[in-house]
C-alpha cells in the first residue's frame, strides 16, 4: 500500500472495476411491480408463454356468429333465427369446447360440443367483439352488414331473426394465432419493457424472474462541502457531486442510498462507510439472498479525496491498515479529466472512489461506475459507438481525453460548450455538462481531432442520443 498509484488506461481501469462485481441473484418480480417500477431490469430467465393468445377463438367484430355452411356461396341473403347473445366474459352458453381453452390451444377435436354436428337447425347468435365463438360457429357477420344495422349499446336483444349473407372473411381470431403455450417471449439478458409486461400478462404469466436491482451508496468527501440546500458560508461549496452521482446511478437503473457530504476526517468516513454497508450483513451469504435486507448495498461510490493533498481523506483511509478494508488499488488513469482513481472493498462491498472535481466525477461515473451497475444488474456494459466530429478540437497530449459532446441531428458530435468561454477538449467546467449528450473518448496519441474524423462515443445515463 505504500506503492504509488498504478498507471493505467481507461480500458484497464474499467476492466479492474468490472472484475470486482458479479450479477446479482435472480428474484421474482410480480407483473404489477414490473409495470410500476421494473422497466429496464434484466431478465434472469427466459420468459415462456404459459397460455395461448388469444386464449380461445373469439369474434373480431360485433355481429352475428354463424356457420358458413348455412350461407349460400353465391352471396344470396338468408334469414336466420337469432337464438342468443354472447358477450365478452360471458363463458358463453357453455359452448366453449376443449380446443378453445387456454391450456389446450392446438387441439382441433370439437366433438365435445354436442351442438357442433348441427343437430338443431340453422341459426345466428348475437356476438360482441372479444366474446368466445360458439363451437358450432365458424364466422362472424358484422352487424352493419345485416338487416339489424346496428346494436344499441346497453340494449336488450329484440330481434327474433336476422337477414345476412356469407361474409368475405370469417372475422374470427383463433386460439393461439398470436402466441402458443411454450413460445419464448424474451430471453435471459433482455430488459423488461412495457411490451414484455403486457405480452407476459396476456400469455398467462404473473411474474418475471429478474436480477435484483443494484443498490448503490453515494457519498462525497470534503470539509468544504455543505448540503446544496444550506446557506453557503465563506469558503463553502455546495455538495453537487453526491446529487449528481445519485442521479446518474438512478438513471443507470440502481436504487440509491445517498449519504451526502462527509468531512475530511478518517473516523467520520469510516463511520459513514459502516453505515451504508451495515457491518456483518455485508460479509455474509445473506447479501446474496433475494430477501436480504434493504440496508445493505452492492456498491459504494465516493467522490473526492483521492489525489495527493494533505486533506485527501479517501487516500488516508485506503492507506490505513483498517480491518474493514481489502483489495485496495490506487490508480493513475492516463485520462483527462479523472486521473486519480481508487478501488477497494469495505467489509466486502466493492468501493469505487472517483475524484472530486465535478466533471472528473461525472466522467468517472460514465466510464467506470455505470458499467459496474450494468453488470450487477445482470446486463452488459453499455457499448461505445463511433461518430464523426462536426468540428475540429484540440485535446491534451499523452492522455486519453474524455470530452462531453453534443450529438447533432446529423449524428455528428461537437464538444459541449460551457456557458462562458469556448468549448475545448479537456474542460473542467460543469456548465458544459448541461449540453452534453455523450462523451467522446480520444486516444492519448491524438492531439487534434479534425472535422470529419471518427471518434469513439459513449452515451450517458438518462440521455438517448
Ligand atoms: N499535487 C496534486 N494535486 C492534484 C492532483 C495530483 O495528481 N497531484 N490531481 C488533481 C486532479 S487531476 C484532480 S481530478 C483532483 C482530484 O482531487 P480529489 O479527488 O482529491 O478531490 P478534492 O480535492 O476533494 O476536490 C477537488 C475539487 O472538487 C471540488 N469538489 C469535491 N467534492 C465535491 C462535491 N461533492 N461537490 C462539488 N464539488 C466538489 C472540491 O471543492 C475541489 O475544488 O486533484 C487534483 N490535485
Ligand atoms: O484528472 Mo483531474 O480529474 O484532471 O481533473
Amino acid at each position: 500500500m505504500t506503492d504509488g498509484p498504478v498507471r493505467r488506461t481507461i480500458a484497464e481501469h474499467a476492466a479492474a472495476v468490472l472484475a470486482r462485481v458479479a450479477p446479482l441473484p435472480a428474484v421474482p418480480l410480480a407483473l404489477p411491480d414490473a409495470a410500476a417500477s421494473g422497466l429496464g431490469l434484466v431478465l434472469a430467465r427466459d420468459v415462456v408463454a404459459a397460455a395461448a393468445v388469444p386464449p380461445f377463438d373469439h369474434a373480431a367484430m360485433d355481429g352475428y356468429a354463424v356457420r358458413l355452411a348455412d350461407l349460400p356461396d353465391d352471396g344470396t341473403p338468408v334469414t336466420l333465427p337469432v337464438t342468443g347473445s354472447v358477450h365478452p366474459g360471458s363463458a358463453a352458453v357453455g359452448m366453449i369446447s376443449g380446443p378453445n381453452r387456454p391450456d389446450d390451444p392446438d387441439k382441433t377435436d370439437q366433438k365435445s360440443c354436442p351442438q357442433r354436428s348441427g343437430g338443431r337447425g340453422r341459426r345466428a347468435v348475437r356476438i360482441m367483439t372479444g366474446a368466445p365463438l360458439p363451437a358450432w360457429a365458424d364466422a362472424v357477420v358484422p352487424v352493419e352488414r345485416t338487416s339489424t344495422g346496428r346494436f344499441v349499446a346497453g340494449g336488450a336483444a329484440v330481434e327474433q331473426e336476422v337477414t345476412l349473407s356469407r361474409p368475405a372473411r370469417t372475422h374470427v381470431r383463433t386460439a393461439g394465432e398470436d402466441l402458443r403455450t411454450g413460445d419464448v417471449l424474451a430471453r435471459a439478458g433482455d430488459e423488461v419493457t412495457p411490451a414484455l409486461v403486457a405480452v407476459a400478462a396476456a400469455a398467462g404469466l404473473s411474474e418475471l424472474w429478474v436480477h435484483r436491482r443494484p443498490r448503490v451508496a453515494v457519498l462525497s468527501t470534503g470539509s468544504e462541502l455543505v448540503a446544496a440546500t444550506a446557506t453557503a458560508a465563506p469558503g463553502a461549496v455546495p455538495d453537487s457531486n453526491s446529487l449528481m452521482l445519485a442521479a446518474l446511478a438512478r438513471a443507470a437503473g440502481a436504487d440509491v442510498v445517498r449519504v451526502g457530504a462527509v468531512p475530511d476526517d478518517a473516523a467520520a468516513l469510516r463511520t459513514a462507510l459502516d453505515g451504508v454497508v451495515s457491518g456483518p450483513v455485508a460479509h455474509s451469504e445473506a447479501r446474496n439472498r433475494a430477501d436480504s435486507p434493504l440496508t445493505t448495498v452492492d456498491l459504494v461510490v465516493t467522490s473526492g479525496g483521492v489525489s495527493a493533498g494533505a486533506s485527501d481523506v479517501v487516500r488516508e483511509v485506503l492507506a490505513s491498515a483498517d480491518p474493514a478494508l481489502s483489495d485496495v488499488e490506487l490508480a493513475a488513469v492516463a485520462m483527462r479529466p479523472g486521473r486519480p482513481q481508487a478501488l477497494a472493498r469495505w467489509r466486502g462491498v466493492p468501493w469505487v472512489a472517483v475524484p472530486g472535481n465535478p466533471v472528473s466525477a461525472f466522467v468517472s461515473f460514465a466510464l467506470f461506475v455505470r458499467p459496474a451497475i450494468a453488470r450487477l444488474a445482470g446486463g452488459a456494459p453499455p457499448a461505445a459507438r463511433t461518430a464523426r466530429a462536426a468540428v475540429a478540437w484540440g485535446t491534451p497530449p499523452g492522455r486519453e481525453a474524455v470530452v462531453p459532446v453534443r450529438v447533432l441531428g446529423s449524428g455528428e458530435v461537437e464538444p459541449a460548450a460551457p456557458l462562458h468561454g469556448a468549448a475545448d477538449g479537456a474542460g473542467h467546467h460543469l456548465s458544459a455538462l448541461l449540453a452534453a449528450d455523450a462523451l467522446a473518448i480520444v486516444p492519448a496519441d491524438v492531439e487534434k481531432v479534425a472535422a470529419g474524423d471518427e471518434v469513439t462515443v459513449l452515451g450517458l445515463p438518462g440521455r438517448h442520443r
